[in-house]
């Protein structure tokens, strides 16, 4: 079996929001978590996602990460590597998308690597290189609080220049809008300029479907959902994908229901709002969280007693007063902490019988899904824009939702929770 498309994923949602874009085009594709072990049998799929943890950790390391896994898809057959990013560009200074997309060029032996994040569906739209969520430029947007990687700049040729060696160009949307022809023109001229890089203007899907079409034929592309949307779209238009991928049909799985919440987004807090008061919700003590195991056991016992009426919900998250005060107080690393100690809850909470679990938040998702020794997704229903039902290889037979921070309607628990039998 030959892959279409390889695909590396900066975080486990983003990944899973990825292999859900794919698969809705049509695309059989599978979740891998971290690089798959020795004795993994790969599915018949046309599209791998590798799903790494490397959005918040030093460059170096995320470099290697993401070089290992192109090296692998590539080793399968994808011609194509697209870096999976967040449509709200997340990363920081020190990279990652800079430091990755660099070293995938110079591994794979790009001339230049289109960038985009922009997922129309769910409001992330670029104009003249800005990003726009919904109707706010990014850096007006509750983006600009983010726990680990706070976006106060919406230019996103300056910030991906903050982060690169090489030089940085746009493709605007007025070359974009005139298809895939003036778009390969464009990049074709800024190589010569001496561009490494380009952010791509898109505000519509007919612009990642150009998009789509160039990058194809290219050999590193680096975005979020929409241009995966376009790339394949371009690989069914080339007649590489020639089956129709059905949604399977997945047994119940049974066992108690859990939501575990470490997001501290805006929309995350509402959709903990949203339920307060008809489910039981835990709001925990973050500081005794990452101060103690008691809490991890307590929390647990709390979530246990209860659990044969129904789902419980587990949080950690704050508004951005309470995620400053608490760094202030713990500094920077707390979030990592808080991670553990809900991947901790998370794991209690399966060991005393829970078999579908929503988590809420991209890196805690990552810690959870590491934590219960998942080597791979299968992607099933959408529930929301860009969060897929999931059902766990390896470990325990298993219903996940993994949401982004930012994704889903203020119903979204409810929602999954349905569809999680
Ligand atoms: N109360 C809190 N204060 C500070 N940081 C928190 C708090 N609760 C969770 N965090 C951390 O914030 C980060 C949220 O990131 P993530 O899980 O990726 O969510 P999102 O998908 O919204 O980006 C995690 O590192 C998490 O541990
Ligand atoms: O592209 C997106 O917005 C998501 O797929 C994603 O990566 C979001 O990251 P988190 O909000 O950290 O889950």
């Amino acid at each position: 079996m030959k892959l279409v498309l390889g695909c590396i994923a900066d975080d486990y949602t983003g990944a899973s929001d990825l292999a859900n874009t794919l698969a809705r085009q049509g695309l059989r594709v599978v979740q891998t978590i971290g690089l798959p072990r020795e004795g993994f049998v790969l599915p018949e799929v046309d599209a791998v996602v590798v799903a790494l943890k490397t959005r918040s950790v030093p460059p170096g390391e995320a470099v290697a990460r993401v070089l290992a896994a192109a090296d692998w898809l590539r080793g399968r057959g994808a011609a194509h590597v697209m870096f999976k990013i967040c449509s709200t560009f997340d990363s920081t200074d020190a990279g990652n998308i800079g430091p990755v997309t660099e070293a995938l060029a110079g591994a794979c032996g790009a001339a230049i690597v289109p960038v985009t994040p922009a997922f129309p569906e769910t409001g992330r739209t670029v104009f003249q290189g800005h990003l726009f969520v919904g109707s706010r430029p990014l850096h007006e947007s509750p983006l600009k609080d983010h726990p680990l990687n706070p976006m106060r700049d919406s230019d996103l040729v300056r910030v991906l220049v903050r982060q690169s060696v090489g030089r940085v160009g746009l493709v605007p949307l007025d070359v974009v809008e005139d298809g895939a022809a003036a778009i390969a023109e464009s990049l074709l001229a800024l190589v010569g300029e001496g561009y490494r890089a380009a952010i791509i203007d898109a505000v519509a899907e007919r612009h990642l479907t150009a998009l789509g079409e160039v990058a194809f034929g290219m050999k590193v592309s680096a975005g979020a959902s929409g241009l995966g949307l376009g790339l394949a779209r371009a690989a069914i238009a080339a007649g590489l994908v020639v089956h129709g991928a059905a949604d399977e049909a997945w047994p119940d799985v049974g066992g108690s229901a859990a939501i575990i919440a470490g997001s501290c987004s805006a929309a995350t807090l509402d959709q903990i709002a949203a339920v307060d008061g008809r489910i039981p919700v835990r709001r925990l003590d973050v500081s005794r969280l990452i101060g103690s195991d008691a809490c991890v056991a307590e929390t647990v016992a709390w979530a246990v007693a209860k659990l044969g009426d129904g789902p419980v919900l587990l949080a950690s998250s704050e508004a951005p007063d309470g995620v400053a005060a608490l760094k202030s107080a713990h500094g920077e690393a707390v979030g990592a902490r808080i991670e553990g100690g809900l991947a901790e809850i998370a794991a209690g909470l399966v060991a005393r019988g829970v078999r579908r679990l929503i988590v809420a938040g991209g890196e805690t998702s990552g810690a959870v899904i590491d934590r219960l020794g998942v080597a791979a997704l299968r992607i099933g229903a959408e529930i929301a824009p860009g969060v897929p039902l999931l059902r766990g290889v390896g470990g325990e037979v298993m219903l996940f939702a993994l949401k982004s921070g930012n994704f889903g309607g203020r119903d979204f628990f409810t929602r999954a929770l349905a569809m999680m039998r």
